[in-house]
Order: structure tokens, then sequence, then C-alpha cells
């Protein structure tokens, strides 16, 4: 049977930097309209696992899918117009440009996919979600605060109209109050929108509080893949890997 759209399949994917494993025969499933988080230390592979999938990481074994499509292998300009939208960790805007411009590239990319399935945005329905990127939208963004950074890229992913978004420690650098009001948005958006969310994160804790799905990554394995209550639940876990 063919997957849904939007589902995101991960199968035996490994990837090295010359001697060193970075992941090893990984599997991962995400699907629409749920939060999986990929959680685990500094060096455990999540970043590479993003890189990997969105076509950055080349050579890797095994396979990533799309809707049952298979991208193995293809540059990032063809998984990006498959619908796999990449936030990197460090957030990515560009600070030379403005709000406004920031987000009409990834509005570039979204008239590219018109009609190729993902929810399109338009700026306004952007400005609706993250408002205080509207009342700055003419200054450049090299004068926004940390979070107000992570809705850009994230308000900027979802006017590509991506049937998966891959978000990288979104929650790096930010103050706790802002996580939380970040980590609400996010599940509000997969909520209303039905889009695939992987949310990697080193703060286990706050990730879990909006995921359903969890995997945890140790030395490039995954070592425990469960629903995001259990993994919460599950105290020898949590201080083997998960740091709370
Ligand atoms: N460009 C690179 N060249 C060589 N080794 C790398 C490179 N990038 C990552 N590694 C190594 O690959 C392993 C996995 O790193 P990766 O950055 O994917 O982990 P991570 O879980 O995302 O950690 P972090 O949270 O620190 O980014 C580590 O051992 C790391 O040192």
């Amino acid at each position: 049977m063919a997957e849904p759209r939007g589902t995101l399949d991960i199968r035996g994917l490994s990837a090295r930097y010359g001697p060193v494993t970075a992941l090893d025969a990984v599997d991962i499933t995400a699907s629409p309209g749920r939060v999986t988080a990929v959680l685990g230390a500094n060096g455990a592979g999540k970043t590479t696992l993003l890189r990997t999938i969105s076509g950055l990481v080349k050579g890797a074994d095994g396979s990533v899918l799309l809707g049952g499509r298979d991208l193995t292998g293809a540059s990032a300009e063809t998984i990006a117009r498959a619908g796999i939208a990449h936030v990197p960790e460090g957030r990515g805007v560009i600070t030379e440009l403005t709000v406004e411009e920031n987000l009409r590239l990834g509005e570039l990319l979204g008239t590219a996919r018109r009609g190729k399935g993902g929810r399109e945005h338009r700026l306004d329905t952007v400005y609706e979600m993250f408002p205080a990127l509207e009342q700055r939208r003419r200054r450049e963004a090299n004068s926004l605060s940390g979070g107000e950074r992570q809705m850009l890229v994230i308000g900027r992913a979802l006017l590509s109209a991506p049937e998966v978004l891959l978000l990288d420690e979104p929650s790096l650098g930010l103050a706790p109050r802002i996580v939380a009001q970040l980590f609400a948005l996010i599940r509000d958006l997969v909520d209303r929108e039905g889009i695939t969310v992987l949310l990697v994160e080193q703060n286990a804790r706050s990730a879990l509080s909006i995921a359903d799905t969890g995997f945890v990554l140790n030395l490039g394995r995954v070592v425990a893949a469960a629903d995001a209550a259990s993994l919460a639940g599950d105290a020898d876990l949590r201080h083997a890997y998960l740091g709370f």
C-alpha cells in the first residue's frame, strides 16, 4: 500500500564522516499531524540525521522516503521541492535582509511548489501566526531577538508549503519562557495543518511535552523509540540519555 502523503520514512540510514560513524542503521518514521522528537546528547547524530534527509550529507546508506517517494541520494533542491523544509540549527536568517525579504525567499519556493501538496501559506497568514514579525517587517533581521529569529525561519519554511518540517534545536539559546511559547506555536501549527514535524532537540523535557512520539539517538543508533509519554516516564532512560 502507498504511504500517505507527508509520511517521512527513514530506513536503515547510515552516514559517516571519514572514520566517524555518525548514523548507524537508523529507522525512524514521522507521520502527518504528529510531532516526532529526535532526542539525544551532543554528538548523538541528530544534526547529521536532518542534514542527510535534506540532501546536505551525501553518500549515506539506507533510504529516505516521502509519501512512498524515494528521495535517497537526491539533490538538496529536489528534496526541498518535494516538500521537505529544513530549519537548521543556528537559525539561518539572512541578517542583512529585512524580516519581510527573508520571508519572501520562502515564498519563492512556495510558488515553485504550488499545487504539489502541502498547505500554501501567504505572508499575511504567517504574520497572523507570528505578530511580532509583522511589527518588525521592515527591520533588518539583524535586529531580532533569538526567539523572533526562530519564528522568522519557521515562518519562512512555512511559506515554502512544506509537507515535512525538519527543526534542528529550535530551543537553542532561548529563555525557558520563550521556548514554551515557541513550542506551543509548533504544536498548534501541527494540530491545525496536519504537517509532519521532525523535531531534533537536546532539550528533551520540552520536546517531549509537545511531541507525540520520540526516538532517542546515542552514538548514531536508535536506543529507544516510543510514544512521548512513555519516554518521559522512563526514569532510567531519562537519566542515561535525556539529561532530566
Ligand atoms: N562535518 C563533520 N566532520 C566530521 N565529523 C563530524 C562532522 N559533523 C559531525 N561530526 C561528528 O559526527 C557525530 C554526530 O554529530 P552530529 O552533529 O550529527 O550530532 P548532534 O547529535 O547533532 O550533536 P549536536 O547537538 O552537538 O549538534 C559526532 O561524533 C560529530 O563529532
